[in-house]
């Protein structure tokens, strides 16, 4: 499965800095597919323990027993308010955003950005405004593509008997809204028992949210974090949502470093080793100061950002195919040559669809790489399995 993030956030809230930290590629992990695509489009990496662990040999392709699994990024144009009225930058921001299953909201916690990103005294902005008008301006996107055309559209539902869904489903297509997500919306709201020709406008806003809310699951990158007033971090974090304390800038510091062979460091960890003595005396106090700021943060909060979309707000599990169940390999020898990102509930029969179409179709049975055991094709994997799928495909 393809997954894209998408990055958004006012200007100047630190969305540049997150991308730039987020997709640049440290050397050790240079032999990953090269990780800008354009200025906007990037590769970044889920971190998960590499199986590899629980085997006398290393794969080659995990770092210290930590895997980097793809997945693309974007960083969506500049928000301006208004934008789902095609005001400035708007129409760039909502046509990217349709790619993205998942959305990082870079907030400026530190509050030192008025909501068009210009700049004020830290704390003179409060930050719950913007996490509320990006979903607002989202949510009024959706309402703009479903109101075109509604009266026509709800009366021919009527006079031609057709699903409701459906006709939803594909007005809002372009959108990246699938049935599922409007079925789940239509009983969220209660709307799917009231009839669609008495719905008012509040009634069509609220589906919008709701479908908005389902099919773009949002987390905030509390950012700035290491000049934030701690009350602007207790008030996201109080919201219903996953809420994260970052500091883009000391990551894009980090890592820059790191290629540059100054330090040794792994996206995440809670601290990093310094390599060479004899530093220019402004950048040891720059490293300094960064360590004081993942100290009291825990870690600099990007890379949690990123696992945490996936794992927690997609639901996603990572699965390992191979061909050979002993070695854990492909027919050359190579160990844990892939890594596949799958909704947690696949079975081994998606699986086999997902490595080749032939493969599914021609599917026979799974064989668990750990255990030995045969699979069935309903057999639900979990996060981590190794798995050799047996067809008749050639
Ligand atoms: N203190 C602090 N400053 C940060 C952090 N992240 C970004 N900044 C600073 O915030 C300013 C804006 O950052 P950008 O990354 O350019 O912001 P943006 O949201 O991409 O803005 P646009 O490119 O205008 O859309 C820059 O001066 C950054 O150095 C952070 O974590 N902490």
């Amino acid at each position: 499965m393809s997954m894209t993030i998408g990055l958004a956030g006012k200007p100047n809230a630190g969305k540049s800095t997150f991308f730039k930290a987020a997709t640049l590629a440290d050397v050790e992990i240079a032999n990953y597919p090269f990780t800008t695509i354009n200025a906007n489009h990037g590769v970044t990496y889920v971190q998960v323990e590499c199986p590899c662990k629980d085997k006398e040999k290393t794969c080659g392709k995990c770092v210290g027993g930590i895997r980097f699994v793809p997945i693309d990024i974007i960083d969506v144009a500049g928000l301006v308010p208004d934008a789902c009225k095609g005001r400035g930058l708007g129409n760039t921001f909502l046509d990217e955003l349709r790619q993205a299953q998942a959305i990082i909201h870079v907030v400026d916690a530190s509050g030192g950005t008025d909501a068009e990103g210009n700049p004020v005294g830290i704390g003179d902005h409060n930050p719950l405004d913007d996490v509320i008008f990006l979903n607002r301006e989202i949510t009024m996107w959706l309402y703009g593509i479903l109101e075109r055309n509604w009266l026509k559209l709800a009366r021919k539902i009527q006079a031609e008997g057709l699903k409701l869904e459906v006709v939803i489903t594909e007005q809002l297509a372009g959108a990246g809204i699938r049935e599922s997500h409007v079925n789940a919306a239509l009983m969220e709201t209660g709307l799917a028992r009231v009839d669609h020709l008495k719905w008012s406008e509040e009634d069509m806003i609220r589906l919008c949210d709701a479908m908005r809310e389902i099919s773009k699951p949002l987390l905030i990158a509390a950012n700035k974090a290491d000049i934030a007033p701690g009350e602007n971090l207790n008030k996201l974090k109080e919201l219903d949502r996953i809420v994260v304390p970052t500091s883009a800038a000391a990551e894009l510091a980090l890592k820059s470093a790191a290629k540059n062979g100054i330090i040794r460091y792994t996206p995440g960890d809670r601290n990093f080793d310094v390599l060479s003595e004899d530093l220019p005396k402004a950048q040891k106090k720059g490293l300094e100061a960064i360590q004081k700021v993942i100290e009291r943060l825990g870690t600099t909060g990007v890379q949690e950002c990123i696992n945490r979309t996936v794992f927690e707000l997609l639901d996603l599990i990572v699965v390992y195919p191979v061909e050979d169940e002993g070695k854990w390999s492909d027919k050359n020898g190579n160990m844990l040559p892939d890594a596949y990102l799958m909704k947690r509930g696949s079975t081994c029969h998606e699986l086999a669809y997902q490595i080749h179409t032939e493969i599914g179709d021609r599917f026979l049975y799974a064989v668990d790489a750990r255990t030995r055991l045969r699979l069935g094709e309903k057999h639900e994997m979990k996060n981590g399995d190794v798995i050799k799928i047996v067809s008749t495909a050639k």
